[in-house]
């Protein structure tokens, strides 16, 4: 079983919870592609919002109704995938460089579902890179503060995100803790957004080897 049939397998098992007359918020990146393709195959009858331009013009492309997010209070449900996502639904997110958007969505959605390959499971977040986006006037400012809680920072050159922000990379975490270190990125004055994900995820579907395994916060006690 290749890991992009396991991206499809949850991205299946996820569409079977949209329901005619949604609003669905569409993640970024390959697994939420396989979401977009799926919904463009079954056509239900549901509107969409977009957490990037790339999935909005896949999703437009392939016929669906999308919304402008900007003139949204409310989702029903989003789908998403994630880079690393533990057995608390804490979750990194933002390799693809959409996680402000991506955050800004899931916070206005009633639920919110992460889909991802096994690979993508963990049993603590922190190994992966952590995505922050920068005003690109405070770059400078932001990479040295970002230096104390990292091993190293890295700019992805030649990224703007959709924003109109840079992205720095966070490799090698200096606090294990997933909630320091998302209070302390998120204080830095010029940082606009991260991609730590700490209470937003509702569930995940998560396919390895093509057995499919859900996680739920109802199930957590918190
Ligand atoms: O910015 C990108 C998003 O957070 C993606 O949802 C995340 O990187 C997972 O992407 P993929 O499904 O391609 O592994």
């Amino acid at each position: 079983m290749t890991t992009d049939t396991d991206k499809r397998a949850a991205a299946a098992a996820a569409v079977e919870m949209v329901r005619d007359g949604m609003l669905v918020g569409l993640g970024t990146g390959s697994t939420a592609a396989h979401l977009i393709a799926l919904l463009v195959d079954r056509r239900p009858a549901i509107e969409v919002v977009a957490t990037s331009e790339a999935s909005a013009r896949a999703a437009r492309e392939g016929g669906l109704v999308v919304r402008d997010f900007a003139g949204i209070s409310r989702v029903d449900l989003t789908i998403d995938g994630a880079d690393e996502i533990d057995s608390m639904l804490v979750a990194v997110k933002g390799a693809g460089g959409a996680m402000l958007r991506e955050k800004v969505v899931a916070a206005a959605s009633d639920r919110m579902v992460v889909i991802a390959d096994g690979s993508k499971r963990v049993d603590r977040v922190g190994a992966a890179k952590l995505p922050v986006e920068v005003l690109p006037f405070a770059e400078r400012f932001v990479a040295r503060a970002l230096a104390g809680l990292f091993e190293r920072v890295e700019k992805r050159e030649g990224v703007e995100t959709d924003n109109g922000n840079v992205i720095l990379d966070g490799h090698g975490w200096r606090d294990a803790d997933p909630q320091r270190m998302a209070a302390a990125v998120a204080s830095i004055p010029g940082v606009v957004g991260h991609g730590l994900f700490l209470s937003e995820v509702d569930a995940a579907i998560i396919a390895e080897d093509g057995v499919v395994t859900r996680l739920e916060r109802r199930a957590l006690g918190r």
